[in-house]
């Protein structure tokens, strides 16, 4: 750990970070890398530690002192001026940001991402600290090819699909259809960072992530999170894997994604933190263009790997349609195809995703598998109270 440098060359200085969102899934995995790899202090502020418990307990862990769990609600408490004082950098992960609540809560929805960030915005840019803040590969919304004829040959041009930080448009859809207000507030609160930047000498680093996945990533209904709740779709799949039901594709499983393993991502953040003068000032995609498939191949693919990690059988019908208005209620509308353009972090940063689909989801479900499949079969062979 003694004598790492930056991408220069220059040693790198402990530092302390206050992460707001620490113990989400980002947050869980990104404390685990500065805690097992650098020698930077974490105050790690959430409104839950569960995804960090084995990083704060027990007090002989080699980094007991480098991290501090703060719990307090971004939206009404006054320590987070103080603790944002302390650190030398920000970064801000805390948000609503399941698109089960885009929808169905678009005020709790906008409040979160866009209200409930803004004095964190401010209290870095009136103290003179560094902010990282957490956006989305969302605010592109959907692709300009989407709005081609579908049997046009533009289609197959990546000039009309390729999402880049600085030349592709923002394209949401009316505003009856409240899937975009995540979104629309991600988009306001980075052209506010980019304000506070052009006007205020704010350094900030906007991330957008596009689709990182892996262990510890939202919760599986009714064993550690509501039996109602709508998680993102790894969770959703795997829930069903797991209680052996078929997978559900919204809308025919059209829409297409690309994934990043969340391990691969955090190296890209990391490089973030350690290289200030590359990374200030910047909007960076991150996501793997090659592992790009639709939901349907998404689903068949978890569904031949679940097979193989825990030794049972497929179902015969794996899948099942259902249209998005069953699945997420009015008002809901979706991005068709996201592939990031990397660019700007391969200059910058010279950061490369490298684990193909079929290996992160190789070692995602394997976790799933371990971590639920005990805890499911006990909640199905419960006897029902009559
Ligand atoms: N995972 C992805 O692929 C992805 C994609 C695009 C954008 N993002 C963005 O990255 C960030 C982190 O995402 P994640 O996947 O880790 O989500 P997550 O839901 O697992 O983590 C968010 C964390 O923020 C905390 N939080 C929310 N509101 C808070 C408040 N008012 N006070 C204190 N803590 C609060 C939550 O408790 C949670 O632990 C979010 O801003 C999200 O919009 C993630
Ligand atoms: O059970 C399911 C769940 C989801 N889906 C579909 O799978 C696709 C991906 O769904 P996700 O839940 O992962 O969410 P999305 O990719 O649409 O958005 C996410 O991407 C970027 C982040 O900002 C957020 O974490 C979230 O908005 C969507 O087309 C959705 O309709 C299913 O077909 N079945």
């Amino acid at each position: 750990m003694a004598g790492r440098v930056d991408l220069d060359g220059n040693p790198i200085k402990p530092m302390t970070i206050c992460m707001i969102g620490a113990g989400g899934f980002i947050g869980s995995h990104l404390c685990e890398k500065l805690m097992s790899e650098t020698e930077h202090k974490v105050l790690a502020v959430d409104v839950y530690s569960d995804k960090i418990k084995h990083l704060l307990e027990p007090a002989s862990l080699p980094w007991a002192g480098r991290i501090q769990f703060h719990r307090l609600n971004i939206k009404n408490d006054s320590r987070l001026e103080g603790l944002i004082k302390m650190a030398d950098l920000t970064i801000n992960l805390a948000a609503i940001c399941t698109p089960a609540d885009y929808n169905t809560r678009p005020l709790d929805t906008i409040y979160s991402n866009f209200i409930d960030a803004l004095p964190v915005v401010k209290y870095c840019s009136e103290n003179g600290k560094r902010l990282i803040h957490f956006s989305t590969c969302e605010v592109y919304g959907k692709t300009i090819g989407s709005f081609l004829p579908k049997d046009s040959q533009l289609r197959q041009d990546p000039a009309y699909y390729v999402l880049k930080e600085d030349t592709s448009p923002c394209i949401f859809g009316s505003i009856e259809k409240q899937r975009w207000s995540y979104a629309c507030a991600k988009q306001l609160i980075e052209r506010l960072i980019y304000a506070e930047g052009a006007e205020n000498g704010l350094e900030f680093t906007i991330v957008r992530p596009f689709n990182w996945i892996g262990p510890r990533m939202d919760f599986i209904p009714g064993i550690d999170g509501p039996s109602e709740g709508v998680p993102r779709v790894l969770a959703c799949f795997s829930n069903n894997l797991l209680r052996r039901e078929p997978l559900k594709l919204v809308d025919g499983g059209q829409s297409q994604r690309t994934f990043v393993y969340i391990k691969d991502a955090i190296e890209a953040v990391h490089l973030m933190i350690e290289n200030p003068a590359r990374a200030n000032g910047q909007i960076f995609n991150v996501g793997n263009p090659n592992n790009e498939v639709t939901v349907r191949q998404l689903a068949e693919m978890m569904t031949e790997v679940y097979a193989k990690v825990s030794g049972e059988p497929p179902l015969e019908a794996a899948t099942i349609d259902v249209s998005s208005k069953e699945f997420y209620g009015e008002g809901y509308d979706d991005s068709d195809k996201r592939i990031p353009d990397m660019t700007i972090i391969n200059k910058q940063l010279g950061w490369n995703p490298k684990t193909s689909l079929w290996d992160l989801l190789d070692s995602t479900l394997t976790y799933q598998h371990r971590t639920y499949a005990e805890a499911i079969r006990k909640a199905i062979s419960k006897p029902v109270a009559s």
